[in-house]
């Protein structure tokens, strides 16, 4: 078997790839500190043919495993040096398992967008299935750059495009603590640590490892303790700082440059403060090797770490493991990964704040004995329990379970819908209910190919011109009953559907009506609409903005369709509008964001189509004077995710009895704002990935299929006496016989409905053949 197999590349890749674009270009940007001021137009003139080395060399890592890749062999790809490796992996082979780590901060999306390759680095790092990072921070970083680069949703679990989840999740890394903790005991490390406990007696040692990165803030931390010295003289020689700063891409011009202005600081400092026997600073250019270091960790009584940004920063881990019997104090960057999980014993500083730091260098060599005591016993107790094996044994877990849910995915997605069966049921049936949705699904399809060119087209959806004749025949058939539910407004489905006998149920069935009678609501009473008017700007600004786009104001939602604009500008705009919507003015209320595949939507938690059915449904047998329950359901839609949940409402166990309240007759439905606001829902946030969602409270309808007697179909509270009148009018009007029920979802692949059917087109056949009977 073999340990470690070399990629072998040649020095201009090396020096394209690993000097330009990784450490020159990625470095820099993901640790904020922007590109090199100096070189910044070389820099970025030399851009594309540093990302062509960069995917060059990460293509022949990509041939080297492949090489070597046997089946059932996870493959864990490492930082920001292979950002494109989990694209080449799965291109040639789907079924690896790919996982894939970054060791860096990522950064705010601001940042990200910058970059010239910032959508090629996404897709190809969600071509894995899982990604991870340090910290939540950074993997939230990653899920909105996505969703504000690429447009693809976030979700709880990680990203998800054309149904397909990659993963995002944080693992923050941990050491071999019992590597440090016996190394101290080696015999080799005591000599060692005997040695400089005399060399440095009757001092305070104070210890600062890094690489000599721009990241690591050593000019900070070497300023910061100047002032330190400065402000406290009877501290000068009482206490020495050593810093060893550990060589590294010394190739690259930026780490050249910054090696002279440390020897520069640290020669100043120390002609300031020292004497002829005696310095403040030891400077050390270069590398320790392991017992050597875990010495000097031992004997250190403060570890000054200021990194500007840093991932994590080990060094802090480290020292904690080697502290337990000293117990010193650590300094620590709020900047560093290892801020979140040290936290609690160390002092955090800003490393931009000199005075803050040298005020903490003070606090630490002052700190009592005590206070050391209780600080060390926090971090001790997370760095031997968070380790680096427990770090990569869980990585290695969540990638083979994320493996195996997307599998399970996969194989959930629903067959086509069996027409065949459908319209033979169909016809075999006594009492059938047809519920059709409108946008998309019986409408002509429109042309979104996003040609800009393409501005002029039709902006109103119309009836399907193939469907009218079928339409007709199904309604005219006393058998079926038909129900058109859609977002769209009454006055949209009016002009459609008039001249149809069939029920119409506009705005997600908040109102009602049989094309012979009038509206009627069937609103819930207590919807809280506040959050209208503050949401009513940022619609219409983003309207006024977005040519040929649309804001509607209804009753009981807002929605910004930009079906008409230019698809890619509005694209853009909707990724805006709903980082805005998300982050600022209804982060509290009780709403949902629904984001559709053209539109941007906001609604109270709980108006749903499938939370409308049940009333629906309650009116239109009691005004049917229905005699035989309804055999047959068909439930066919382009619905946006919330709206599924009408395809769910006859499954799994399907409800026998049905809602017999009456609706409220309307004369034409009322603006939001002329509603009385009811008291607001409280509102939850349901987690740091899923800003869009909110954990829906309970829904203003109750659930039909909570229990055998469904009384309850409406949020208006009914008197004692009412209810008892319910309950008797009560009676089973669903007999489906579990498969005489085809739900379809149209367009969409990722449903909760149990059939699929491709387009309009081809619902417009369907139709026509239950029409015809063939
Ligand atoms: O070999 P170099 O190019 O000189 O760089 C050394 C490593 O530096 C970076 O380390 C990061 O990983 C640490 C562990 O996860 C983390 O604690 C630290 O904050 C990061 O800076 C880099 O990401 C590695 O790839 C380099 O090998
Ligand atoms: O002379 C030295 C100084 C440091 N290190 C190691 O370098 C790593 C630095 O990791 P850290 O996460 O602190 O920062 P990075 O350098 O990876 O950005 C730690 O494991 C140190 O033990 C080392 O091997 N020899």
């Amino acid at each position: 078997m073999q340990w470690c197999i070399p990629v072998f590349l040649d020095e201009e890749i090396v020096h394209q790839y690993y000097n330009g674009y990784c450490n020159n270009i990625l470095w820099p940007l993901f640790h904020y500190l922007g590109l090199p001021q100096e070189d910044r137009l070389a820099t970025t003139r030399s851009f594309q043919s540093q990302f062509a080395a960069y995917k060059k060399a990460n293509q022949m890592f990509a041939d080297v495993v492949n090489m070597h890749y046997e089946e059932g062999d996870v493959v864990w790809c490492h930082d920001y040096h292979l950002m494109y490796l989990p694209e080449c992996l799965k291109n040639h082979n789907n079924n690896m398992k790919v996982g894939w780590f970054l060791h860096t901060p990522f950064p705010s999306s601001e940042i990200h967008r910058t970059l010239p390759s910032r959508s090629e680095l996404l897709r190809s790092v969600l071509a894995a299935d899982l990604v991870g990072f340090h910290t939540y921070d950074y993997a939230r970083h990653f899920v909105s750059a996505c969703t504000r680069i690429l447009g693809i949703e976030g979700t709880p679990e990680g990203v998800e495009d054309q149904g397909r989840l990659t993963r995002v999740a944080a693992f923050p890394i941990g050491i071999d603590s019992l590597r440090f903790q016996n190394a101290l005991l080696v015999p080799q490390v005591q000599e060692h640590i005997k040695e400089l406990k005399e060399r440095f007696s009757g001092r305070k040692v104070m210890l600062g490892v890094d690489r000599l990165d721009m990241i690591k803030g050593i000019p900070q931390k070497i300023l910061a303790f100047e002032k330190f010295l400065e402000e406290n003289p009877n501290w000068r020689d009482k206490v020495v700082l050593l810093q060893i700063a550990v060589p590294t891409r010394t190739d690259v011009p930026e780490y050249q440059k910054l090696t002279s202005q440390v020897h520069e600081i640290v020669g100043r400092i120390n002609g300031r403060f020292g004497s002829l026997t005696a310095v403040p600073i030891h400077h050390l250019d270069r590398s320790l090797d392991f017992h050597a270091l875990c010495a000097l960790y031992a004997v250190t009584d403060v570890a000054l770490v200021t990194s500007l940004r840093d991932g994590m920063n080990l060094v802090s881990y480290e020292f904690v493991a080697c502290q337990e019997a000293k117990k010193g104090v650590l300094i620590l960057s709020e900047f560093a990964g290892a801020a979140q999980s040290l936290g609690a014993g160390a002092i955090l500083v800003n490393p931009w704040n000199i005075t803050e730091v040298a005020a903490s260098i003070a606090q630490a060599l002052n700190m009592s004995a005590e206070e050391r005591e209780k600080r060390h016993q926090h971090n001790f107790h997370h760095v031997t329990k968070h380790t680096a094996q427990e770090w990569a044994e869980m990585f290695v877990s969540e990638l083979n379970d994320t493996v195996v849910e997307a599998q399970l995915r996969t194989s959930k997605e629903p067959p086509e819908l069996p027409q065949n069966d459908a319209v033979e049921r169909y016809l075999l049936s006594g009492n059938r209910l047809l519920i059709l949705g409108f946008n998309s699904t019986l409408t002509e399809p429109v042309d979104t190919s996003g040609n800009r060119s393409d501005q002029i087209r039709e902006k109103n959806p119309n009836l399907h011109p193939e469907l009218k004749e079928h339409l007709t025949a199904l309604c005219n058939d006393k058998k079926t009953t038909i129900v058109v539910l859609s977002g769209s407004k009454s006055e949209v489905l009016d002009k459609n559907f008039a001249e149809y006998d069939m029920w119409l149920a506009a705005e997600n069935g908040m109102f009602l009506r049989h094309t012979k009678g009038d509206w009627m609501t069937t609103m819930p009473e207590h919807l809280n609409m506040e959050w209208v008017d503050s949401l009513k700007h940022v619609f219409e600004y983003f309207t006024e903005r977005t040519p040929r786009s649309e804001f509607e104001i209804r009753t009981t939602s807002l929605v910004w369709n930009y079906k008409y604009a230019d698809v890619e500008f509005g694209r853009l705009q909707a990724r805006d509008m709903l980082q805005h919507l998300w982050t600022g003015p209804i982060s509290n209320a009780s709403v949902d964001v629904v984001q559709g595949s053209r539109s941007v939507e906001v609604r109270p938690v709980g108006v749903t189509k499938g939370a409308a059915i049940d009333r629906i449904l309650g009116e239109i047998v009691h005004n049917t004077s229905m005699t035989t329950p309804i055999d047959y359901v068909l439930c066919v839609g382009h619905f946006l995710g919330k709206d599924e949940d009408v395809y769910t409402f006859f499954e799994p166990e399907l409800p026998s009895d049905v809602n017999m309240a009456k609706c409220k007759p309307i004369d034409a439905p009322k603006l939001p704002t002329e509603k009385k606001a009811p008291s607001k829902l409280p509102a939850t946030k349901s987690g740091p990935k899923s800003s869009q969602t909110k954990t829906p409270k309970p829904s203003p309808a109750p659930d039909k299929r909570t229990g055998n007697n469904h009384s309850g179909g409406s949020s208006r509270r009914a008197s004692p006496e009412k209810v008892k009148e319910k309950e008797k009018m009560a009676w089973s009007v669903l007999d489906l016989k579990g498969d005489n029920y085809f739900s379809c979802a149209v367009g969409r692949k990722r449903t909760s409905a149990r059939y699929l059917l491709g387009s309009s087109d081809d619902v417009v056949s369907f139709l026509s053949r239950l029409a015809k009977g063939t």
